[in-house]
């Protein structure tokens, strides 16, 4: 049995910002599917890539009325243009290959175990190959990285219809004819506008009254919009009750009544941690648990030399916080002392215009019992909306009123996803909002748009319109 220093259950995000940063130490990485993890190949990647090429087709379709050619440009059909985005995407996800992520890891050093991983008892591990050879492997630390994986809701007949998981809808070649969308969350818009725009008949289904339910209701409404401009159906409040084989596809019956019938349904309710079958039992943790609970410096609490990073442990499940936790917990395993602080990742939807938020919202503002201020702003009221021909948008921003600081905001519209830093500092470093007040943002920039909101937070001028509600 070979001992390793440090032992990583999953090769994404999260334990590759782990695995190069461990010098003096001996390493295993066991990993059962691809080196990389989703994000490159069937998440992020995937679908920034597909949503690039449906905003782009968008964008020639309006190019007349931005002056670009003196009339409407006819388009190929959807599916024609989806072959072509398809083809980039394919080349951008590397085809699914991980062989360079694999060579990657190999020249740090470590050792990379193909297989499935299970604890057998404290310090020890056994990986299982796709033959059924099992290794067995001791360690020091042992880091979880294991990822989460799409929700299945029980809901009568969803197994007898044609239904996709985001990583199907990402991997596919083919456009459905007509596609129903269960869940009106980050998966759901982004794959709704990429598919209704290489005209696919596209349909959310959302059970709460807004889209995007974790935000402020202003960020959903905005954002159903410009989902609705670029072709997609939209029913809120409404959750599938049942579904049946159809000759298009699936019927689907709602708890209002309602019916839809799809020729495929993608399923985007959620994800849930990766905790089963990992043999934490053994360990002595619950098999009845539901994400990996861990302190600020990456320990899952309770448990001697066991760590957890990424979305298994359910915080802000993002990429960037993968990393940020994989960074932390490689400092920790050095011996350092580093702790996390999650008050300012940010949360970014990649629809055209994109939406990102960070901090709190102003419901949870209130759940916490502060004292709070907001004041919004649309972003078409600026000189770059105006000169770039973008009509929609809106920047909230939620301020701390006994300590005069920011603690959450969100934006939909052009830009959005860049501008976002700016508040996520403010509110990571706690500024002042009388010191933000006085930054100046170069003219004509949809940055621009933080000004008269900063300055209604101070009670100071209000000539510049922008929007209060109530705290
Ligand atoms: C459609 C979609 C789009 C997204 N877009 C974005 C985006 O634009 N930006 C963003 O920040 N986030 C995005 N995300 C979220 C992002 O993909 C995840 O937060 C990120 O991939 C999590 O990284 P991870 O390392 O925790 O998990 P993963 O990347 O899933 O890695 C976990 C690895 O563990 C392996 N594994 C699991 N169990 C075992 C075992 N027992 N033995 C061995 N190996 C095992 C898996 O095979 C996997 O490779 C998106 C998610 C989805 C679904
Ligand atoms: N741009 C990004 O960073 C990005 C993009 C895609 C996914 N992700 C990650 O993937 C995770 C999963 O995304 P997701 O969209 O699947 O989950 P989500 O939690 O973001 O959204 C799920 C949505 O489904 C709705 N819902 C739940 N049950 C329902 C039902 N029975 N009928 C109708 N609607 C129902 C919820 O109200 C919610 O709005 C996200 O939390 C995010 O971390 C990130």
């Amino acid at each position: 049995m070979r001992f390793f220093d440090v032992v990583l259950l999953g090769a994404g995000s999260a334990a590759e910002s782990i695995w190069p940063h461990l010098p003096g130490k001996s390493v295993a990485v066991v990993e059962a599917n691809r080196v990389g993890g989703e994000c490159p190949f069937v998440s992020c990647m995937p679908s920034k890539a597909l949503l690039r090429s449906a905003q782009v087709r968008r964008l020639v379709s309006q190019a007349h009325t931005l002056g670009a050619v003196s009339s409407a440009l006819v388009l190929d059909d959807g599916a024609q243009a989806f072959a072509a985005a398809v083809q980039r995407r394919d080349r951008i996800v590397a085809r699914r290959d991980d062989g360079d992520n694999a060579a990657e890891l190999i020249r740090s050093g470590a050792v990379l175990y193909r297989g499935h991983g299970r604890v057998q008892a404290p310090g020890r591990l056994i990986v299982e190959d796709y033959s059924g050879v099992v290794e067995e492997l001791s360690y020091g630390e042992l880091v979880v990285a294991t990822g989460s994986s799409p929700v299945i809701p029980p809901i009568p007949g969803l197994d007898l219809v044609p239904t996709w998981v985001s990583d199907e809808a990402l991997s596919s070649f083919e456009l459905p004819a007509s596609l129903a969308i269960m869940g009106g969350g980050a998966v759901g818009c982004e794959l709704a506008q990429v598919y209704a725009t290489f005209d696919v008949d596209t349909t959310i289904i959302e059970a709460a009254d807004h889209l995007l339910p974790h935000e402020d209701p202003a960020v959903g409404e905005v954002l159903a919009e410009a989902l609705q401009r670029s072709g997609v159906k939209i029913r809120t409040g409404a959750k599938l009750a049942r579904a049946e084989p159809h000759e298009v596809g699936a019927l689907l019956i709602m708890d209002t009544g309602a019916e839809l019938c799809a020729s495929r349904v993608l399923v985007a309710v959620g994800r849930q941690p990766n905790v089963a079958d990992l043999g934490l039992e053994t360990l002595g943790i619950s098999p009845d648990t539901h994400a990996l609970e861990v302190d600020a410096q990456g320990r899952v609490i309770g448990v001697d030399h066991l760590w957890a990073v990424g979305d298994v442990t359910a915080i802000a499940p993002f990429t960037h916080t993968a990393g940020y936790q994989g960074r932390i917990t490689a400092a920790n395993l050095q011996g350092g002392e580093r702790r996390a602080d999650y008050r300012a990742i940010p949360r970014c939807v990649y629809t055209d215009p994109p939406v990102a938020a960070v901090g709190i919202t102003a419901n949870e503002a209130r759940s916490r019992g502060l004292e709070i201020r907001e004041a919004a702003m649309p972003l078409n009221s600026t000189a770059r909306a105006a000169s770039d021909g973008n009509d929609i948008g809106i920047l909230n921003l939620i301020a701390d009123v006994r300590r005069g600081i920011l603690v959450g905001a969100s934006i939909v519209g052009t830009g959005a996803d860049e501008m976002i830093a700016e508040a996520a500092l403010a509110i990571r470093a706690e500024m002042p909002i009388s010191l933000l007040v006085d930054l100046v943002h170069a003219f004509p920039t949809y940055g621009e748009a933080y000004e008269p909101p900063l300055r209604q937070l101070l009670d100071l001028d209000t000539d510049d319109m922008p929007m209060v509600s109530g705290g």
